[in-house]
């Protein structure tokens, strides 16, 4: 199994949790790849894709990923595995906190892929509804929050990435 984390950040936060994610799980299965630097093919290449995507300016999507978001639409993803994490401002932003996670999430939906490592949104105060599925009870993937929660961090990145390894095994078993 190989995995590849694929990540856009403007300010380091996402890609900070990017490299405790790979330390968490072991360098020896996930690769990093800030999509600032990596061509977006490379996704195709690994079993399973961890994707982490913060939101910027009142719901939009991180410029990285902005960038792009329609070669997205060309690659084959058929069959991946996918985890995602968002990075977001609960208070600040929270109508529209982690939107660009569940934009991220609707995009992926038509391409045949299965998504692992949804979150429950207990112990988060927002009102935004795009990252939520299960009628609010799950955001579509891990949601971390520095400005509001930096203390809460490190045990939801442990837990989560026992979860998406635990949720891994059953998809390959
Ligand atoms: C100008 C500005 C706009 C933001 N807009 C949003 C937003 O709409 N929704 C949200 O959840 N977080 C928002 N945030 C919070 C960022 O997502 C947060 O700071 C995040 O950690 C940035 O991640 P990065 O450093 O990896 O780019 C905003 C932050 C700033 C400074």
């Amino acid at each position: 199994m190989n995995i590849g984390l694929f990540y856009g950040s403007s300010t380091c936060y996402t890609e900070m949790a990017a490299e405790k994610i790979r330390d968490i799980i072991g360098p020896e299965l996930v690769t990093l790849h800030n999509l600032k630097d990596d061509a977006l093919t490379l996704m195709e290449q690994y079993d399973v894709l961890i994707l982490g995507i913060p939101t910027w300016d009142f719901g939009e999507i991180q410029e990285d990923w902005e960038a792009i978001w329609d070669q997205l639409d060309t690659l084959n993803l058929s069959g991946k595995i996918i985890a995602m994490y968002g990075m977001g401002d609960q208070l600040g932003y929270g109508e529209w906190f982690l939107d660009a996670l569940g934009m991220l999430h609707d995009k992926l939906v038509p391409k045949g892929v299965t998504f692992i490592g949804y979150w429950p949104t207990e112990g988060y105060e927002f009102t935004s509804k795009k990252p939520i599925i299960a009628d609010g009870e799950l955001f579509v993937g891990l949601a971390l929050d520095e400005t509001n929660q930096y203390d809460l961090s490190d045990d939801r990145l442990q837990t989560w990435c026992e979860q998406i390894l635990g949720e891994m095994a059953e998809q390959f078993s």
